[in-house]
């Protein structure tokens, strides 16, 4: 099978990750070679810039040098985890990659698009997803989801005001707008089991 790249976007609590473990389950039945990766993480240099970034009590970061740490942890990801997995012909399943930052950095912290863009065009160097899949859903929502979760940790980003998620989301719209062939939006407000089938289906429609 020819690699493939697929990420995951979304707000808060949008259900990424429940959706990512389904499919991973997926691909072991159909025994399809992949690697499910995270970001900010995936590796030891990421998971200690993840560490940085997300600490709640690191309230004074500056806006720039958060843009700059999830680039920093994402090239090095990319580097060591990514790209190698792809070069094997595996899928890759990523949970956050470059729209992220578009929107929670350039949109969310008010830095821009493009400004945001362009550092992490640094950082990439042209490695793009095949494939995006955004979670869509009312920031409220997810983040009610994210604080009745038992045992989710709360971080740095959960804990902005309400209309710094709504700015993200309005972010995620306006990326999503801009490259309508590489997206594929699902209703995230469905069941497990619905959004499950959204997804499941454009995955499906990507390989075959
Ligand atoms: N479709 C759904 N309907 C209701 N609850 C859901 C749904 N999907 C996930 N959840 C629940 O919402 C919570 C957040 O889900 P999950 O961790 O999968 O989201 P996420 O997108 O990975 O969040 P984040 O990016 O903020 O870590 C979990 O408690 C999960 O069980
Ligand atoms: C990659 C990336 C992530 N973020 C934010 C989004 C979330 O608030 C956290 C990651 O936590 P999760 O539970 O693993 O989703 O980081 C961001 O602001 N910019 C990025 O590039």
């Amino acid at each position: 099978m020819k690699s493939l790249f697929i990420t995951f976007e979304g707000p808060e609590g949008a259900g990424k990750t429940t959706i990512i473990k389904m499919i991973e389950q997926y691909f072991v039945n159909k025994e399809i070679p992949f690697l499910s990766t995270r970001e900010p993480g995936g590796i030891r240099i990421s998971e200690s810039i993840r560490e940085i970034i997300l600490r709640p009590d690191h309230t004074e970061m500056d806006s720039r040098t958060e843009a700059l740490l999830y680039a920093a942890a994402r090239r090095q990801h990319l580097v060591e985890k990514v790209i190698p997995a792809l070069k094997e012909g595996k899928v890759v399943l990523c949970d956050r990659f470059i729209d992220s930052s578009l929107a929670y950095q350039g949109v969310g912290r008010n830095l821009g698009i493009e400004e945001v863009r362009q550092i992490n065009e640094f950082a990439i160097d042209g490695t793009m997803p095949d494939l995006t899949i955004f979670f869509d859903l009312d920031p409220s929502i997810g983040l009610k989801r994210v604080h009745d979760a038992n045992g989710r940790e709360i971080n740095r980003l959960d804990l902005e005001n309400i209309e710094f998620h709504k700015r993200v989301y309005e972010g995620y719209l306006q990326v999503v707008d801009s490259d309508r062939k590489r997206f594929c939006l699902v209703d995230a407000s469905k069941s497990i089991e619905e959004v499950y089938s959204q997804v499941l289906q454009a995955i499906e429609n990507k390989i075959n």
